[in-house]
């Protein structure tokens, strides 16, 4: 059974005391810190993995992937938005595809998200490029049958991960 991971976020702390506040944090429990923003990410994400926590860092539409690979090596996670963040129901972005193809490639063991647009039409350029974590709101939930749906999505990034694996052996 999923366990439950609370996530208390900086936002409504003192960001300018990440260090303590993330310790305090641990310390009344959180699983999780939600971090929005950063000028020095690479310094965020060393603060966060001192405190024993796992890193995931999201792009945006806009944001290079560039600014990732330095950071590659140090996160567990990459969530590549395939819309802009707000709201469900939105059209994939397919100019962010590569992003995702780029990240796979310097980084085969990496969790690599994708967020909005996410349906048994863009599948495909999603889990060929390398991502292997899917986010989807209205292709699964306003499906007749979700459970194929979900199963569509696991087989077919199955499949480009078993090849992905093979090729890098
Ligand atoms: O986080 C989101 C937007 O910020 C949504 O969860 C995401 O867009 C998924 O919705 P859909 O599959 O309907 O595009």
């Amino acid at each position: 059974m999923p366990q439950a991971i609370i996530a208390p976020s900086i936002l409504s702390g003192d960001f300018a005391q990440l260090a303590v506040e993330s310790q305090r944090m641990i310390n009344e429990g959180a699983d999780w810190l939600h971090v929005e923003a950063s000028q020095d990410p690479g310094k965020l994400i060393d603060e966060i993995r001192s405190h024993g926590m796992k890193v995931g860092v999201a792009v945006k539409p806009k944001t290079s992937i560039d600014v990732i690979f330095p950071l590659g090596h140090k996160i567990d996670m990459c969530l590549v938005m395939t819309v802009e963040p707000g709201f469900g129901g939105q059209k994939f972005m397919e100019d962010c595809v590569p992003k995702v193809k780029a990240l796979r490639e310097r980084f085969p063991e990496l969790d690599i998200e994708v967020d909005g647009g996410l349906c048994l039409e863009t599948i495909d350029q999603a889990s060929k490029a390398g991502a292997n974590v899917i986010v989807a709101g209205t292709s699964i939930f306003k499906a007749e049958n979700p459970k194929e749906v979900i199963s569509t999505f696991r087989n077919k990034v199955n499949t480009e991960q078993a090849k992905y694996s093979k090729s890098v052996e």
